[in-house]
């Protein structure tokens, strides 16, 4: 291979900007953890500037994906998550919701931004909420290869019954990116709930395993988002044909996946919190959180 050296058309990824130095010997987290093992970077507030990536960022012209399923009686969640969704999520940057409803007529419609458009996919509804949950990897999976792939650049798969409260922005953008579960970021791994059968292709024994990882929350390049939803997809088919449900549907099999391909970004709970959780003084702001729900209701 030839190498060159060509003045045109070198893009400046970091335009000039004056911003504040970093200083290496003063981190700006000292309370958690900010890089995995692996160097993968974990992303809390006060480790990034949001000035200097969306300096980075808004040039690249990039449109990100969400995708997120409404079925049964979970479609009384997406006009909370839509309407925080534009006041939050990758402000000023071309989105792309992609809504998967068994009920398109129930869908609202709520006023987006410009370069921004909502997708209705219809769906089927599987008989249960287990069925419902995973068959997600395989949904997203076959919209990726028929559609999206050629609309986005980065999808986010989301969880519907939950709202935005605070930016999420392309800090979060990266190869295959998982998020920290907020029940388990500060429990030893022994008390994880991975499937611990060694029957489940999820399994995962005992003294193994990085982080738990919510199934509410993961993303990445469109490519990267197919691979991992076709292995998930798959080992959970697999899990069927022996007769065994992992004990956390697809959030088993996320966990599972990721530990043997580790992701190249994790979100702290910041970006996967729970209202009914009080707030510990490690979050500092949150970002996207599980509305409370009746589960026995909602389920039905
Ligand atoms: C915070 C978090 O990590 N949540 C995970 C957790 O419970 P959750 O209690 O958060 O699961 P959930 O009831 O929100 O179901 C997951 C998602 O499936 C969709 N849905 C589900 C049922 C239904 O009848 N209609 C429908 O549309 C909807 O988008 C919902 O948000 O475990 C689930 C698997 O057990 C998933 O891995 C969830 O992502
Ligand atoms: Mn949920």
């Amino acid at each position: 291979m030839k190498l060159q050296y060509t003045e045109e058309k070198l893009i400046q990824f970091f335009p000039q900007l004056f911003y504040q130095q970093p200083r290496v010997l003063a981190p700006k987290r000292q309370d958690v953890l900010t890089v995995t093992p692996w160097l993968a970077p974990i992303i809390w507030e006060g480790t990034f500037s949001a000035e200097v990536l969306d300096s980075a960022y808004r040039p690249l012209n990039l449109t990100v994906g969400v995708t997120a399923f409404a079925i049964g009686k979970y479609t009384r969640f997406v006009g909370r998550f839509l309407e925080s969704a534009e006041k939050h999520f990758m402000k000023g940057y071309r989105v792309n919701y992609y809504i998967f409803t068994d009920n398109p007529e129930t869908i609202p419609t709520v006023q987006l931004q410009p370069g921004r458009r909502l997708v209705i996919v219809p769906i089927k509804k599987y008989p249960s909420w287990q069925e419902i949950s995973m068959r997600r990897m395989e949904a997203i999976n076959k919209h990726i290869a028929e559609t999206s792939h050629g609309e986005v650049d980065y999808l986010f798969c989301l969880d519907i019954d939950m709202v935005f409260y605070n930016a999420w922005g392309p800090e979060t953008l990266g190869d295959i990116v998982a998020a920290l579960h907020p029940g388990y970021f500060n429990v030893p791994r022994s008390q994880f709930p991975y499937e611990r059968r060694s029957s489940s292709a999820a399994h995962i024994p005992d003294g193994e395993g990085d982080f738990y990882y919510g199934g509410a929350v993961f993303g990445g390049l469109v490519k990267k988002v197919y691979e991992f939803t076709k292995t998930c997809h798959m080992t959970i088919l697999t899990d069927k044909a022996n007769g065994i449900m992992a004990a956390w549907q697809e959030e088993s099999h996320l966990n599972r996946h990721f530990l043997s391909h580790k992701p190249s970004k994790v979100l702290s709970p910041e970006y996967l919190w729970d209202d009914r959780k009080p707030k510990p003084p490690e979050i500092h702001l949150i970002r996207f959180s599980t509305v409370d729900k009746d589960y026995k209701e909602i389920r039905d």
